[in-house]
């Protein structure tokens, strides 16, 4: 118990938690989820499935969300380095349209908690990264929607090199842009 430190992100509802590593001559030990130690923390939810990726330098997966089933995701890698953005898209939102970004690493074995209403999306700073987290729902194709990574209306900072475009999955090329979503967002 007691195995994590949690920070509040700058957006409500983003945590950054750090695990307790516990090292001895054979190598570590450290809880990489505690569903009591998190609830105490103010994260109470269920984890309904877990993922794992794998990604070579340079690709950015992203920026993804499900419509109707929002996921809130724990993120965190296993190997390599990333920086992993969450964007608040929540309707109403005094934040509506605020990015956070965080650099996890294998070393700094940080964690990034992203809630429901957010888009969510890394790109791969390390040779390869493998990247898992687990989701509070379960992967919905059909329900699937993403915006624009470099949509200057959210003007995220990818510490992509000068001139370097990232590597994306072919959906990532036609995602809308962020005021396409907005539009979509005030019909309902
Ligand atoms: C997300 C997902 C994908 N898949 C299958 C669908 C495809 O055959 C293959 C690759 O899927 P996709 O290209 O959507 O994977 P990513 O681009 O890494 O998508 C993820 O990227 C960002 C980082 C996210 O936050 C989301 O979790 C998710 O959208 O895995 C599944 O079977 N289950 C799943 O939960």
């Amino acid at each position: 118990m007691g195995q994590f430190k949690f920070t509040k992100g700058s957006i409500e509802g983003l945590y950054v938690i750090e695990p307790i590593c516990i090292g001895d001559n054979r190598g570590y030990f450290m809880e990489t989820y505690n569903y009591d130690d998190f609830k105490k923390a103010g994260l109470d939810m269920v984890f309904v499935q877990d993922n794992q990726s794998l990604s070579k330098k340079g690709v950015l997966r992203g920026l993804h969300f499900q419509k109707k089933h929002p996921q809130g995701k724990l993120v965190r890698v296993i190997k390599g380095e990333v920086f992993d953005v969450a964007v608040d898209i929540r309707p109403g939102s005094k934040t509506y349209g605020r990015w956070q970004g965080e650099i996890l690493t294998e070393d700094n074995r940080k964690q990034f908690y992203v809630p429901k209403g957010f888009a969510h999306g890394f790109l791969v700073l390390s040779e390869e990264a493998e990247f898992a987290y687990k989701c509070t729902d379960f992967y919905y194709p059909e329900d699937q929607d993403g915006i624009q990574w470099n949509d200057p209306a959210l003007a995220i900072e990818w510490s992509l090199k000068d001139g370097m475009e990232p590597i994306l999955a072919d959906k990532d090329k036609i995602s809308q842009g962020f005021a396409d979503l907005k539009r979509q967002q005030s019909m309902y």
